[in-house]
C-alpha cells in the first residue's frame, strides 16, 4: 500500500490510500458516494488531466493489474478512461513488478500530437513516477527541415510494411561482397585480399550490428585475417596492422562495397532509382512504385517519410561512427602516452620509492591522469530506447511503419495499445487483433470500456447519430454524466458571440473552438483541427463549419471526435440545415 498526500499552500488538504494488493483494499479509505462521483465529473477543467486514482472504478482497475507481459489493448469509445487506464497501469506497474524496474523502469508515452504531451505530462510524476518520456511518433525522428505537407494516397503507400522491407533491404544492397581481389603494400610486403578473405571476414561479425557502425568491425575483421600472412614477429604484427588500417586502397575498396550510408541518402535513393525500388520493394504493386518515384523528389520531407527515416537510422546507425571511434582510440592512445611520460619523469625525479609513491598518491596529480583517461561523452538520443514498457494513445491512427517504429523501442513487447476504433479517419474494419497482427504484433489481449466519464448523455447523443450514419456498428459507450444541457445548434456567424458570452459566464471554464476559423487562441480557448484535438476535453466546445471536416467515413469520424470533447456545452455552428437552425 502507498499513501499519497494532496498540497495545498504548504498544508496536506487530502490522503488517500493506493492499494497494489487486492487483500487489503477493505482496509484503505473508501470511495466516494456515487452521486458524489457523478458530480465530481461535472467540475470544471483545467486544461491539464488530473490523476483519478482515488475513484477509479473496477472494470478500470482490473485493466490497470493485469499482467505487464506482451501487448494489451485497452479499446473504448471517447470519455471511457482509456487514457486514465493505461496512464495508471504504467505507473501500477513500475512500482509493482520487479522485472520493468530491473530494466531501469522507463516508459515511453507515445502521444498523437503536441498539446495531448503538455495534456498529460502531469499523470505520471503526479502518480510518483517520473522516469516516463511523452513524446509523438514525430518528435522522436529528428529532422533539419520544416515539414511538406502530403498527399494521403502516397503516405498510406509509405505507412506499409513492404516500405519498411524496402529500406532494410536497401541496406543490404550496400553490402555486397567484392567480385575482384585487391593488392595492398604495407611497407613489410604486399598482401592481397580476396573475395574469400571479404566473405571470411563478413561472418566473423555480428550481423545484427547496424551497417555503419559494422563497417568498422568488417575492416578490423579483415585486417585479423591479414596481419599474419606478412608481419613475422610481435612487433611487426603491430606495425602491420597501423599500415593496413591506414591504407587508403583498403579504405576506398570499402567505401565500394561497405559505403558509409547517411540515412537520408538512403531513402532519396530508393523513391528516386526505379531499379533499387523494384529489387527493394517487390511487395508493392507496380501503380503503388509509380506513384512513389512519380512523386516531387522534394528535399524536405513529410510526416509519412519519417518512420521510413527512422527504420533507415536503425538498420544504418550512426554514420559518424567509423570516424568517432577512430578519434576516440587517437585520443585514448595520446592519453595513455602522456600518462606514461608523466610517470616516467616521476621515476627520473623521485628520491626513492617513498617519494615516488607519495607524490602518485598527490590528489592534483591523481585529477590529471584520470581527466586525460576520461571518456568522451556523446550525446545519447533518449527517444531510441529501449523502454521497458510503451503505451500507445490513439493507437487506431499509427500506420504499419509507425508500429514498426514503437516496435523497435520496446524489445521486451511490454505494449499497452489505447484506441477507439471509431475514432480512425481513414477507417478500421478490421479487428484489432487482424490490424497489429498486421504491424507484427500477436497474442494481444483485448480489454473494453464502456461507461463514459467525460461527455453528458445529451452531447454522447447527438455524436452518435453522426458517426452511425457512417458507421452503423460504432461502438457507442454510456454516458454516466444524464444531466446535461441540450446540445445548441447555430450559424457560424454567431462564433464571437456565443464564445464571448460563455466566458464571462464561465469565468473558471476551458473552451475549444474546433474547426477553421477566425478567433485567435488565448489562456482560456484553443483553437484546433479535429486532428489536434484527439485526446484532449474542454468544458465547452464549439465545432465550427463540420461541414468542411471533408466528405463520408472521414469527414464523420472528425466531427465525432470534435463533439466528443466536451464535457459540458457542446455548439455546433454549421450552415447545414438541421434542426435547431
Ligand atoms: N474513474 C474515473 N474517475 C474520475 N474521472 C474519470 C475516471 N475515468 C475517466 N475519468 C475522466 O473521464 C475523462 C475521459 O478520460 P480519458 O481521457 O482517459 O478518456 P479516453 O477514453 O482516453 O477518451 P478519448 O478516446 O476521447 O480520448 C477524463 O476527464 C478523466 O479524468
Amino acid at each position: 500500500m502507498r499513501r499519497r498526500y494532496r498540497w495545498r499552500a504548504g498544508k496536506i488538504v487530502h490522503y488517500w490510500d493506493e492499494v497494489f494488493d487486492l487483500a487489503q483494499l477493505g482496509q484503505s479509505s473508501s470511495l466516494d458516494e456515487h452521486s458524489a462521483f457523478i458530480a465530481s465529473l461535472g467540475t470544471e477543467r483545467t486544461g491539464r488531466m488530473q490523476d483519478v486514482l482515488s475513484t477509479i472504478q473496477a472494470d478500470q482497475d482490473a485493466i490497470i493489474r493485469s499482467s505487464s507481459a506482451g501487448a494489451l489493448v485497452v479499446d473504448g469509445g471517447p470519455g471511457t478512461g482509456k487514457t486514465v487506464v493505461a496512464l495508471h497501469r504504467a505507473a501500477f506497474m513500475l512500482y509493482s513488478d520487479a522485472r520493468l524496474k530491473s530494466q531501469r523502469g522507463r516508459v515511453l508515452v507515445v502521444s498523437p500530437h503536441d498539446s495531448y504531451s503538455s495534456y498529460v505530462a502531469d499523470v505520471l510524476p503526479n502518480l510518483g513516477e517520473e522516469d516516463v518520456l511523452v513524446s509523438t511518433l514525430q518528435q522522436m525522428v529528428p529532422c533539419n527541415s520544416e515539414l511538406a505537407p502530403e498527399d494521403g494516397q502516397l503516405s498510406l503507400i509509405k505507412g506499409t510494411m513492404s516500405m519498411v522491407d524496402a529500406v532494410r533491404q536497401a541496406v543490404e544492397v550496400f553490402e555486397q561482397p567484392p567480385a575482384t581481389s585487391l593488392s595492398i603494400d604495407t611497407g613489410w610486403g604486399r598482401v592481397r585480399v580476396d573475395p574469400a578473405d571479404w566473405s571470411a571476414a563478413y561472418s566473423m561479425i555480428d550481423q545484427q550490428t547496424p551497417h555503419n557502425e559494422n563497417r568498422m568491425a568488417l575492416k578490423e575483421a579483415l585486417i585479423d585475417l591479414l596481419v599474419p600472412r606478412i608481419a613475422e614477429s610481435e612487433q611487426e604484427m603491430f606495425q602491420v596492422r597501423r599500415s593496413l588500417e591506414a591504407a587508403s586502397e583498403l579504405d576506398t575498396w570499402m567505401d565500394e562495397y561497405w559505403p558509409v550510408i547517411e540515412p537520408e541518402n538512403l531513402l532519396r535513393a530508393l523513391y528516386r532509382t526505379p531499379e533499387l525500388l523494384s529489387y527493394c520493394a517487390p511487395g508493392l504493386e507496380p501503380a503503388q512504385r509509380e506513384a512513389l518515384l512519380r512523386a516531387p523528389a522534394a528535399d524536405g520531407w513529410t510526416e509519412a517519410d519519417l518512420p521510413l527515416l527512422d527504420a533507415a537510422r536503425c538498420f544504418l546507425g550512426d554514420p559518424r561512427s567509423e570516424s568517432l571511434r577512430l578519434a576516440e582510440r587517437r585520443e585514448q592512445e595520446r592519453a595513455a602516452a602522456q600518462v606514461r611520460d608523466v610517470v616516467v619523469d616521476l621515476i627520473a625525479s623521485a628520491d626513492d620509492l617513498e617519494d615516488l609513491s607519495s607524490q602518485l598518491r598527490n590528489a592534483d596529480l591523481q585529477e590529471q591522469l584520470v581527466s586525460q583517461l576520461a571518456a568522451d561523452e556523446t550525446a545519447v538520443d533518449l527517444s531510441a530506447g529501449p523502454f521497458s514498457h510503451v503505451i500507445v494513445d490513439e493507437a487506431q491512427d499509427l500506420s504499419d511503419a509507425q508500429w514498426a517504429m514503437v516496435l523497435r523501442r520496446c524489445p521486451s513487447g511490454s505494449l499497452t495499445i489505447v484506441g477507439d476504433r471509431a475514432q480512425c479517419v481513414s477507417g478500421f474494419a478490421e479487428s484489432w487483433t487482424q490490424r497489429l497482427a498486421r504491424a507484427g504484433i500477436s497474442n494481444i489481449r483485448v480489454s473494453e470500456l464502456r461507461i463514459n466519464y467525460r461527455t453528458t448523455a445529451q452531447i454522447m447523443g447527438a455524436a452518435a447519430v453522426v458517426i452511425r450514419e457512417e458507421l452503423p456498428d460504432a461502438n457507442i459507450p454510456v454516458s454516466l454524466r444524464t444531466d446535461g444541457l441540450p446540445v445548441l445548434r447555430a450559424r457560424p456567424a454567431e462564433l464571437r458571440q456565443i464564445l464571448d458570452r460563455w466566458l464571462v459566464q464561465n469565468p473558471q471554464g476551458v473552451a475549444a473552438v474546433i474547426g477553421h476559423s477566425d478567433v485567435r487562441p488565448s489562456s482560456r480557448v484553443s483553437v484546433l483541427s479535429p486532428d489536434q484535438a484527439k485526446g484532449l476535453e474542454f468544458d465547452l466546445v464549439v465545432v465550427y463549419r463540420p461541414e468542411d471536416f471533408g466528405q463520408g467515413l472521414g469527414g464523420a469520424v472528425r466531427e465525432y471526435v470534435a463533439m466528443t470533447r466536451a464535457t459540458a456545452e457542446l455548439v455546433i455552428l454549421t450552415e447545414r440545415p438541421g434542426p435547431g437552425i
